[in-house]
């Protein structure tokens, strides 16, 4: 993706900024919405994307999937910022992407229907203050490079096309708790297959 700045009608288009509303399920903080990698249980995509921020520090990994909510996983990662992996800004758009991809897979029909409730509009993470992941609120426009919302109305159209599939980022390192992320191994239904296992012992 490039990192254009892009301008969106504000009365065009539908935007979400915390968990509350309408469209609070597109943002990365909305509970609901669990990962499973590994058999770990990652409480929202916002804790699996600041968790990859640390792929060699499973302590610090462990911490952050603790948290019982995304914004304090996500201080708790900044207090840590030196130890974020050093190519960070090089990889961190394709992780986002694998965070939100996997959390449609995990979480297929909720997620999808909220997703395809947005129509065709564009889809944009409204912010105060954050011009990356999303825009911020100038005369009437939304003004930012708002990567997330972007993300998301690639996802939209790619469940729309049925054409969505998880795919592995061209990242080195995407470990969580020292165990290399295997898609192969992600289940679309983990809640169930634990539970089976569990069952077994
Ligand atoms: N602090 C905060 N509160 C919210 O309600 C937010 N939606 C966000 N934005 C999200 O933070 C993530 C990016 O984190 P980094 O700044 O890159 O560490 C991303 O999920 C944004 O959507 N932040």
């Amino acid at each position: 993706m490039s990192l254009s700045i892009r301008h969106y009608k504000s009365s065009e288009c539908v935007t979400f900024k915390s968990t509350k509303g309408e469209f609070g399920a597109l943002s990365n903080m909305a509970p609901n919405f669990p990962i499973y990698i590994n058999q770990t249980k990652l409480k929202t995509s916002e804790a699996l994307y600041q968790a990859l921020r640390f792929p060699n520090h499973p302590e610090i990994q462990h911490q952050i999937i603790l948290h019982r909510s995304p914004i304090s996983a996500k201080k708790y990662g900044r207090e840590h910022i030196d130890l974020t992996r050093a190519d960070w800004n090089q990889v961190r758009f394709k992780i986002m992407r694998f965070c939100i991809e996997l959390k449609l897979f995990q979480n297929f029909d909720r997620f999808s229907e909220v997703l395809l409730s947005t129509g065709d509009y564009p889809i944009v993470e409204y912010s105060d203050k954050d011009k990356v992941w999303g825009a911020t609120f100038q005369n009437g426009y939304y003004i930012g490079t708002n990567a997330l919302g972007r993300y998301l109305m690639e996802l939209r159209e790619k469940v729309k096309s049925k054409k969505f599939e998880l795919t592995m980022p061209d990242v080195l390192d995407m470990k969580i708790l020292n165990q290399l992320i295997d898609i192969h191994s992600v289940s679309s239904y983990p809640e169930n297959s634990i539970l089976e296992q569990t069952k077994l012992f």
